[in-house]
């Protein structure tokens, strides 16, 4: 069993090793899912207990990084503001940077994906301004910008990374366009 607040998805389990089943649970289907009797094997059960009851060593990262995340909010709703000391020393840097290495990986797993998309959509683009598309550009870092507020990332954070992003892949798209030699 393994507990996270901020995974992003890849797809469904793959690794079977000794269980019988796996599956992606949310915290707010556990009780039920033991209800069920669904939760059979040794492992997972005492990993459950251990969410529910508030223990164990994922209860207390978790509690330790809550101070962290569920600050009062800043003026104008942005990120949350806690003092350095209030959340200093909770982990080690390396602790913490071990946890933003794995999701800069997901991150790139992502990112790898919308490629993916981009490149289709460039394909079906017919001359250069189609590529760049400012509108629809304004729009997506729109809705980065709104998004990061309700998942409490800075939006001008947000902002700043979705342009570099979009220009990125703009870039992307237009030499793969002439590279195709499309119509323009
Ligand atoms: O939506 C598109 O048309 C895309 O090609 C994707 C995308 C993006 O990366 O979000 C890229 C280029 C355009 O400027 C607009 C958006």
């Amino acid at each position: 069993m393994f507990r996270t607040d901020d995974a992003a998805r890849a797809g469904d389990p793959t690794g079977r090793d000794e269980s019988g089943r796996l599956e992606r649970v949310p915290s707010s289907r556990t009780g039920s899912t033991i209800a069920r009797g669904e939760v059979v094997g040794s492992a997972t059960p005492a990993g459950v207990m251990a969410l529910l009851l508030g223990i164990g060593p994922a209860a207390h990262r978790r509690d330790r990084f809550r101070g962290v995340r569920g600050g009062p909010r800043a003026p104008g709703g942005g990120a949350t503001m806690w003092p350095m000391s209030q959340h200093r020393a909770s982990f080690s840097l390396a602790e913490i940077r071990e946890r933003i290495d794995a999701l800069d990986a997901d991150l790139v797993h992502l990112l790898a994906r919308r490629e993916k998309l981009v490149r289709e959509a460039a394909g079906l683009k017919k001359d250069e301004r189609a590529v760049r598309a400012p509108d629809r550009a304004e729009r997506v870092v729109a809705a980065a910008r709104a998004e990061a507020e309700r998942a409490g990332l800075t939006p001008a954070v947000a902002e700043t990374v979705w342009r570099a992003m979009v220009g990125a892949f703009i870039d992307l798209e237009l030499t793969e366009h002439r590279r195709e030699g499309a119509p323009r």
